[in-house]
């Protein structure tokens, strides 16, 4: 990759201040397939300079300018799909299919959602007990976009596109896992004709430019998407700078299948726990089936589990893909073998990789049943293809589960009879509720209760989350 060693600043590849540099590995095949420079306080200092310097203008610029930029931004995304689908597969691990359809396409869903929403903010509105008055929507200023490695696209899109739609201007530090993705966004932006220092990125480590940017007081908002540990330091750090903190945080989903669900429930929510590895934040990773359907929807869980592939990145297919780092593999075969030690019933997969796998950070699609909530697997986020099966009796029951976490991000409801559907997802603390297997639509907002965060991405709240409301008194006077 041409820039993998420089940082994009103020409009110019450039290279950074210190030479210390992290490889890219391949999770499939444990190479390293890039290297990247890190960066040091040095680089974030100029990013940060940088972009304070381009937001007086960048804010003046008419809307239809920014909405321009961002239209010529798309069509290079498109034009230009296919590399990157390649720098995602490379660098998370992610199936070509996956990376190609569901990867890459979603940072296009999110740019037409943003594009389409536009409409709807209202930049300058009156307020109707006081006509005469006037609620103003502005930009807040530099913002840090700071994003992790699981869906790398999708959480670039959803912070730099509102961020420099809204007038903004941003240092983006995309996760140090898998930075590739990231670098080629910089380049579509510097190739759409972004002015300089509007948009700028810097790579780094957590503790180095991410706590940097979190507690630099040139920067006026940190929009973090990653896990709750980093969102919490990120808090800390901004607090002495009270500047605006929009976190993104983990998930630890339930999906209640009623005993009226559809007979594909099951299977659909195996399906759905285990894709991109299991590494979605969103992942409905605690199966709570009504008792009467129970012992069916284990055997079905399992029989799915087997049935599932894994396979490289570099194949063609629909199989899952290794998960992404060492740290992630050494995590997960932990947690499973923690579930083991506390009594959850193995059913499906296990310890180690998949048979005939002897390298790659491959785990075993893994279905646990019976796992009751003192349990680590039923308590942590594990990201990866591991599944918690538990049984309940009653709506009430079923409810009190689901939100018996600290988390709140998705929460997942199978049944055919709509008094219940709706009832339970009005119970269930969680900023979304997917039921009877709808996706949901563009523009949807996307974000958590709880400990799963404090912000909403996409669509007009994506918009709303870059501005700052002023009131203004006597404006028609
Ligand atoms: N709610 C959502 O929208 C959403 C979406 C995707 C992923 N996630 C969460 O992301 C996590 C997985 O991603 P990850 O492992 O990359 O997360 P992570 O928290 O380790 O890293 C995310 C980003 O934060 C940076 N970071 C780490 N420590 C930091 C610190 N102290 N200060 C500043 N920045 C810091 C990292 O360098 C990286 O860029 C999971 O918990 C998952 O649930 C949430």
């Amino acid at each position: 990759m041409k820039h993998a060693r420089h940082f994009f600043i103020n409009g110019e590849w450039v290279a950074p201040s210190t030479d210390t540099t992290m490889d890219v590995i391949d999770p499939s095949t444990e190479e390293v397939t890039e290297t990247i420079a890190l960066g040091a306080q040095a680089d974030t200092d100029a990013a940060v300079a940088a972009a304070k310097a381009a937001f007086p203008a960048w804010a003046a610029t008419p809307l239809a300018e920014r909405v321009k930029l961002m239209e010529r931004v798309r069509e290079i995304y498109i034009a230009r799909a296919d590399e990157m689908a390649d720098a995602i597969s490379r660098e998370m691990g992610a199936p070509q299919q996956l990376a190609k359809v569901n990867q890459v396409g979603a940072g296009t869903w999110h740019m037409d959602g943003f594009l389409e929403a536009l409409p709807e903010i209202e930049f300058e509105a009156p307020l109707a007990s006081s006509p005469s008055e006037r609620t103003l929507l502005e930009p807040i200023g530099v913002c840090a976009l700071i994003t992790p490695w699981n869906w790398p696209m999708n959480q670039i899109v959803l912070k730099a596109v509102p961020a420099l739609l809204m007038g903004n201007t941003a240092v983006l530090k995309p996760s140090e896992v898998a930075p590739l993705s990231g670098l080629l966004f910089a380049e579509f932006l510097e190739e759409a004709g972004v002015p300089a220092g509007v948009f700028n990125l810097v790579n780094g480590d957590g503790p180095g430019v991410g706590s940097q940017l979190s507690c630099h007081p040139d920067v006026d908002m940190v929009s973090f998407t990653g896990s709750s540990r980093a969102g919490i330091a990120i808090s800390k750090a901004a607090a002495d700078t009270l500047k605006r903190v929009s976190l993104e945080l983990g998930g630890k989903g339930a999906n209640i299948v009623f005993a009226d669900a559809d007979a594909n429930a099951v299977i659909d929510g195996v399906a759905r726990c285990f894709r991109n590895t299991g590494q979605s934040c969103n992942a409905p990773t605690r199966m709570l089936v009504e008792a009467s359907r129970y012992d069916e929807a284990v055997a079905q869980a399992t029989k799915a589990a087997n049935e599932t592939e894994v396979g490289l990145a570099s194949d063609p297919g629909r199989h899952i893909g290794p998960l992404v780092s060492e740290a992630q593999f050494n995590k997960v075969q932990g947690l499973i073998e923690t579930g083991i030690n506390e009594g959850a019933r193995l059913v499906a997969g296990g310890a180690g990789r998949p048979d005939g796998m002897n390298r790659g950070y491959f785990a075993r699609p893994t279905v646990f049943a019976d796992v009751t909530p003192d349990m680590a697997i039923y308590r942590e986020e594990i990201f990866g293809p591991v599944l918690s099966i538990l049984p309940f009796e009653t709506e009430e029951q079923a409810i009190a589960i689901a939100n018996d976490t600290p988390y709140g991000l998705t929460n997942y409801i199978q049944t055919t009879d709509t008094d219940k559907r709706r009832r339970v997802a009005r119970a269930v603390r969680s900023g979304m509720v997917e039921t009877n297997g709808k996706g949901f639509g563009k523009g949807s907002p996307f974000g958590g209760y709880k400990q799963s965060g404090n912000g909403r991405e996409a669509g007009k709240w994506g918009l709303h989350e870059f501005a700052e409301v002023k009131a203004v008194s006597g404006w028609d006077d």
